[in-house]
């Protein structure tokens, strides 16, 4: 089989709601800048092909219940930077949200990290959907939303463009002639367009990359659209094998009517292993995570405001099947109480063992609390062995589901060292991922080639 794309999702808190409350867990987002620096020495160790920012516009006192990481953390693009000084070869990719961003500021940044990385950087082009973005852009959610598809489809043409200023031959620097640039290798944007309007040139020489590859992350038909008409990688949210087997044929034939070369588009997927020695240990590590997940009935008066309302019984009862107001979340489940529970509630029981070996007839029964997190943590868990771990990414890469992944950490920095140490050996014992970088750039881990200058297509089409 071929290799995969293997990158590090990177939440410096951990991708598990209670990941910092884990003994020994980075908990503190003042500590962050250790914990990245400590991530990426890591992934380059194990030969990872990029770490990927995600990022949020907006935070609130609720975040603190939901998703901790996002509360305060360090802006992808600064992050990337840094990390650019600290690495050498693993790609590095900042999100971006074109509904906000300015291109010109954008494509200086990341032309700049391109060249200070020697072409490692990545975009993450996303149109994000938390409505507080607009607010704090001076903007109104309500006139943004409609409309932001169209401005990230003109966001990325500036982009290319403003990349694109200097071809790469347009710094001369002869010294025994005088001659620093041939202005002829110079171009103007000249980007006119409904939301955005750019003159151009760029104050940075072409990306070593030519244009640092592009990423998408959407669930949407819009965002599917976006991506399989241009994008070099999409990020997709599969539930399943199946599911995602359906959603990467989709995208590769959507990317072929619009006429590219449909294999130039890589699909990966974010997972979240939850990995140890053994599979008993790695089991053990699950269930104290979802313990450490607080419910609504941990707050006798009520929970605090913007609290999760999934993470209850009373959330749990209609999936189940059986009213369970008034009893503690504690209750063992016995196969006496199993037995009553309908076809979802049957399926959370057996979800419940699979990570954390707990069953109705076994010495450690599940709890109720053990189904209320499996029903409200929709992370892509998979929790075992390093064995177990690579069998399910192979299984997936077979089936042509997906080209790669990306993944999650539920404790910070012990499952990441965990997946490095583990995973990371077994992928390469099974093909599945180098042992030693090929390339130099993100591109050419991505097995991409490097773009022509949109100028010299304009240039052809000119005459
Ligand atoms: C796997 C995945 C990762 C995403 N990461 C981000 C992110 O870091 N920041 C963000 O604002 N949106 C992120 N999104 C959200 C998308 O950009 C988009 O806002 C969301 O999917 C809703 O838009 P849609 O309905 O058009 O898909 C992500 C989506 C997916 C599926």
């Amino acid at each position: 089989m071929a290799r995969l794309i293997i990158g590090a999702m990177v939440r410096a808190l951990g991708a598990y709601p209670s990941g910092w409350r884990y003994p020994g867990a980075h908990r503190d987002p003042r500590g962050d800048a250790g914990v990245l620096r400590l991530t990426a020495r890591l992934a380059e160790r194990a030969r990872l092909d990029h770490l990927f920012f995600g990022d949020w516009l907006s935070t609130g006192p609720e975040l603190a219940h939901r998703d901790p990481y996002l509360l305060a953390r360090i802006d992808p693009l600064s992050a990337v930077a840094h990390l650019a000084a600290v690495t050498e070869r693993i790609g590095l990719v900042a999100t971006v949200d074109s509904s906000y961003a300015d291109p010109y500021s954008v494509a200086r940044a990341t032309a700049s990290i391109d060249l200070l990385s020697g072409g490692r950087v990545g975009l993450n082009l996303v149109t994000t959907a938390d409505a507080r973005a607009a607010g704090n852009h001076g903007l109104d959610a309500e006139r943004v939303h409609p409309s932001r598809y169209e401005r990230a489809v003109e966001f990325e043409t500036v982009l290319k463009r403003l990349w694109d200023s200097f071809d790469d031959g347009a710094i001369v620097a002869d010294a025994s002639t005088g001659d620093f640039l041939d202005p002829e290798g110079v171009h103007e944007a000249r980007f006119r367009g409904t939301h955005l309007r750019v003159d151009g040139a760029l104050n940075a020489v072409r990306p070593v990359q030519g244009h640092p590859p592009i990423i998408r992350s959407g669930a949407s038909p819009a965002s599917r659209l976006i991506a399989a008409r241009s994008a070099d990688l999409a990020l997709v949210a599969a539930d399943d094998l199946a599911h995602a087997v359906a959603v990467r044929e989709e995208l590769r034939a959507l990317a072929f009517e619009s006429g590219r070369d449909d294999r130039t588009l890589k699909v990966i997927a974010p997972v979240l292993p939850i990995v140890a020695e053994t599979r008993a240990g790695a089991q053990a590590i699950a269930d104290e995570l979802s313990e450490l997940v607080r419910l609504v009935e941990d707050w006798p008066d009520g929970p605090p405001s913007g609290f999760p309302a999934e993470r209850s019984l009373a959330s749990l009862s209609p999936l189940v099947g059986v009213d369970l107001q008034g009893v503690s979340p504690d209750l063992a489940v016995t196969p006496a109480i199993a037995a009553q529970f309908g076809q979802a509630g049957q399926q959370l029981v057996e979800i419940v063992a699979e990570r954390t070996g707990r069953t109705p007839a076994g010495l450690r029964p599940p709890t109720l609390r053990h189904l209320v997190v499996a029903a409200a943590v929709t992370a892509p868990i998979i929790v075992g062995t390093a064995d177990d771990v690579a069998t399910e990414f192979e299984a997936w890469g077979e089936a042509g589901a997906v080209d790669g992944f990306n993944v999650l950490s539920a404790v910070q920095p012990s499952q990441f060292e965990a997946f490095t140490s583990l995973v990371a050996p077994e992928l390469q014992r099974r093909g599945l991922l180098p042992r030693a970088y090929e390339g130099t750039t993100l591109r050419e881990h991505l097995g991409l080639g490097r773009p022509d200058s949109v100028h010299s297509a304009l240039g052809a089409l000119h005459g």
